[in-house]
């Protein structure tokens, strides 16, 4: 937490129970596939910095979809997470944690939430005053075994999961009381955008609120 941020990560994580986690390959397919998860009721989007025109994507998202807490995915370094808040950012997620990007991210106007697969990383985010945590790739580190026992030595962390999170398995994370929201890819699926099928984009995230 910082008293830089314009907005606090406990209101990022209150925004949806479900944050898409967007991979944008052509610049072009960022606005629609924006307004397909919208029109779905779909209120917070996560824009990966894995593609080349991801800061254009996030610049494109927050001014035509103004509605929707637009934020930047795979931030893993400091220079990443200020072009990303140059493009309009509103938050940022990283994959894991370093002191130099959680102790770079303070001084930002933007909150960052951290990833964190071990108790380490959970202790070195506590150290540095983060307590609202993306747990990932979730599935693969032991999913809800694995947060349930997190709940007695980690109480103050709240967690948004990630990796490997679908419409089989999301409201068993979902029910944990460490768990405020869940992250994934599976409504925004790669074979959607590639066809510009907004429709069942738009109808993936109704089920996933359903
Ligand atoms: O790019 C990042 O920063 C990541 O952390 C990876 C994503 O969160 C996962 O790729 C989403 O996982 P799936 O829903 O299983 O596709």
């Amino acid at each position: 937490m910082s008293n830089q941020w314009q907005r606090q990560p406990a209101e990022v994580f209150s925004r949806s129970k479900v944050v898409p986690v967007m991979v944008i390959n052509k610049l072009e397919d960022a606005v629609p596939l924006a307004k397909a998860l919208v029109a779905g009721g779909i209120s917070i989007l996560e824009v990966t910095l894995r593609t080349d025109c991801a800061i254009e994507a996030i610049r494109a998202i927050s001014k035509a979809v103004p509605e929707a807490l637009i934020g930047a995915g795979t931030v893993l370094t400091p220079e990443q997470l200020d072009a990303a808040i140059e493009a309009g950012a509103q938050f940022a997620i990283s994959p894991g944690t370093t002191p130099t990007l959680l102790q770079a991210a303070k001084q930002r106007s933007i909150p960052l939430v951290p990833g964190v697969a071990s108790v380490s990383d959970m202790m070195v985010a506590l150290e540095n005053g983060y307590d609202h945590l993306k747990f990932f790739p979730a599935e693969a580190n032991g999913g809800v075994k694995a947060l349930t026992s997190m709940s007695g030595p980690m109480l103050q962390i709240t967690f948004c999961p990630t990796g490997g999170i679908n419409l089989g398995n999301y409201q068993e994370y979902l029910a944990l009381k460490n768990v405020k929201c869940v992250g994934g890819s599976w409504i925004a699926p790669n074979d959607a955008i590639e066809s510009g099928d907004w429709q069942r984009i738009t109808a993936l995230s109704k089920e996933a609120l359903a």
